[in-house]
């Protein structure tokens, strides 16, 4: 993990700091593309193969059954079950504010009405991570916003258990979310199936969620076929952290991340570096007693404290466009008003990166690979199109004719012009 002064990186460093991850996904494209091709061409069959490869299991049928999850209910603990309620209420509620936010409209001139619709895309598919850990949480995040918005069949795929079983947890939230189907088989053999369908998997509009750099990698390559979110890969935190902030709160928070996936990258920004090495020392202090500590370590290799002015520290944050921002300063919301990227923005000491992986309301899905300079996260917007709609009296079409014949004739489309040329005469 690198320490240093913002302004006495070398070009490598922070070159390296800034594209996380791009290697790590160029490395593996010829492997999922071979995965893909195969799913394409020989469906369930491929799943089968690729299943037993990278999960260990194999698998017959891949569709979870009504009595699996009925039965998922009684193998977790209560408390997990009202957790994944209470979460979902507030997902459900944060989400559709965001419904009530986008509105239909039309503006009307001269005869002529022009304005905009929303409708749902039919078929979602969600992909809800299960490699290093199972995250039915994802299932909340990515099912919720679909079914708000009003998609008819939204659909899961997720990896098994290694007894090739759907892990009770997400099936238990699948069914809290409602969700219309949900399959066992995870990785860029899931992206393909959805993307293409399989004898058991059907092809969808598009798909949604996170995952590790295969899945992340098959959504970018199988995009166009299919539409997708956006790359949400492997964890990301940026703390900007000032004099006051406290040191242990800010090495869990980055922790936290770490403890994803040994692609996940932590980045620290503060203000002195006495500061950056009593983060630095908690840290250490900390990992020593993590759960998670192998994958840490090597997270903290695509990691680093560096120091800063504030504004120093800020400015790097809006290079780095992180997925989760924390301003643990003085004045966090006058910090706020000079970010320009970030997936999910978490203000002051008190809110930590897990209240908005879990039950904050906001949504976990969120673009990394500084994907946050062109991206929002996932939003029950992710899920509605927009088609545009006119309507146009006889008088309102006289009104506009001149403008487009001229510029019909001007392209040379000559059967545009006389499209609107013999209703006006
Ligand atoms: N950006 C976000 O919004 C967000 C949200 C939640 C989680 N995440 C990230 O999602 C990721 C979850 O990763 P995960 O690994 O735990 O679960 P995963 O479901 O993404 O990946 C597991 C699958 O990867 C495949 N795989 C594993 N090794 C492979 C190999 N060598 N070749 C080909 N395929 C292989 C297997 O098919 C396996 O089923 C983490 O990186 C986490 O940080 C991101
Ligand atoms: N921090 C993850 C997004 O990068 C989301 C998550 C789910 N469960 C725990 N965390
Ligand atoms: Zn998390």
């Amino acid at each position: 993990m690198i320490i240093k002064k913002i302004k006495d990186l070398t070009e490598e460093e922070k070159s390296k700091i800034i594209n996380r991850n791009k290697m790590n996904l160029e490395n593996i494209i010829p492997t999922v593309q071979e995965i893909l091709k195969n799913v394409r061409e020989k469906g369930d069959e491929a799943l089968r193969y690729y299943t037993k490869k990278f999960d260990g299991v194999d698998i017959e049928d891949f569709k979870v059954s009504k009595e699996e999850i009925e039965n998922a209910y009684n193998k977790i603990d209560y408390k997990v079950i009202e957790a994944i309620e209470k979460a979902a209420e507030n997902i459900k509620e944060f989400h559709e504010m965001q419904l009530k936010n986008l509105k239909e409209w039309e503006i009307e001139k001269n005869g002529i009405k022009a304005g905009q619709i929303l409708r749902p895309i039919e078929n979602v598919g969600c992909y809800v991570p299960g490699g290093r850990a199972f995250y039915p949480s994802t299932v909340l995040m990515t099912v919720i916003p679909a079914k708000v918005a009003g998609c008819e069949r939204v659909i899961i795929t997720s990896p098994p258990t290694k007894e090739g079983e759907g892990n009770p947890a997400t099936l238990v939230a699948g069914d809290i979310a409602k969700a219309d189907e949900i399959y066992k088989v995870g990785g860029a053999q899931a992206i393909g199936a959805m993307a293409y369908g399989t004898e058991t998997i059907p092809k969808v509009d598009i798909i949604v969620g996170p995952g590790n750099v295969f899945v992340t990698a098959a959504k970018k390559l199988v995009y166009g076929d299919v539409a997708i979110d956006f790359p949400a890969g492997p964890s990301e935190v940026l703390i900007i952290a000032d004099e006051n902030a406290n040191e242990e709160y800010v090495a869990l928070d980055f922790l936290a991340q770490a403890e994803h996936d040994p692609n996940a990258s932590c980045v620290i920004t503060t203000t002195s570096m006495e500061k950056a090495n009593s983060i630095k020392n908690k840290i250490i202090e900390e990992m020593e007693k993590a759960e998670r500590r192998e994958i840490i370590e090597k997270a903290l290799e695509n990691s680093a404290i560096l120091v800063g002015d504030l504004d120093e520290c800020i400015e790097f944050s809006n290079e780095y466009a992180p997925e989760h921002l924390e301003i643990i300063t003085k004045n966090p919301r006058e910090v706020l008003k000079k970010i320009k990227h970030a997936g999910s923005i978490f203000l002051g000491e008190y809110a930590p990166v897990p209240v908005g992986d879990y039950a904050s309301g906001t949504n976990h899905v969120l673009p990394t690979s500084a994907c946050a300079r062109m991206y929002s996260g996932l939003s029950v917007e992710t899920f509605l199109k927009k088609p545009t709609i006119q309507e146009l009296t006889k008088e309102g079409l006289k009104n506009i004719a001149d403008i487009v014949i001229t510029l019909a004739e001007a392209e040379g489309l000559f059967g545009h012009a006389e499209a609107v040329r013999r209703r006006i005469n």
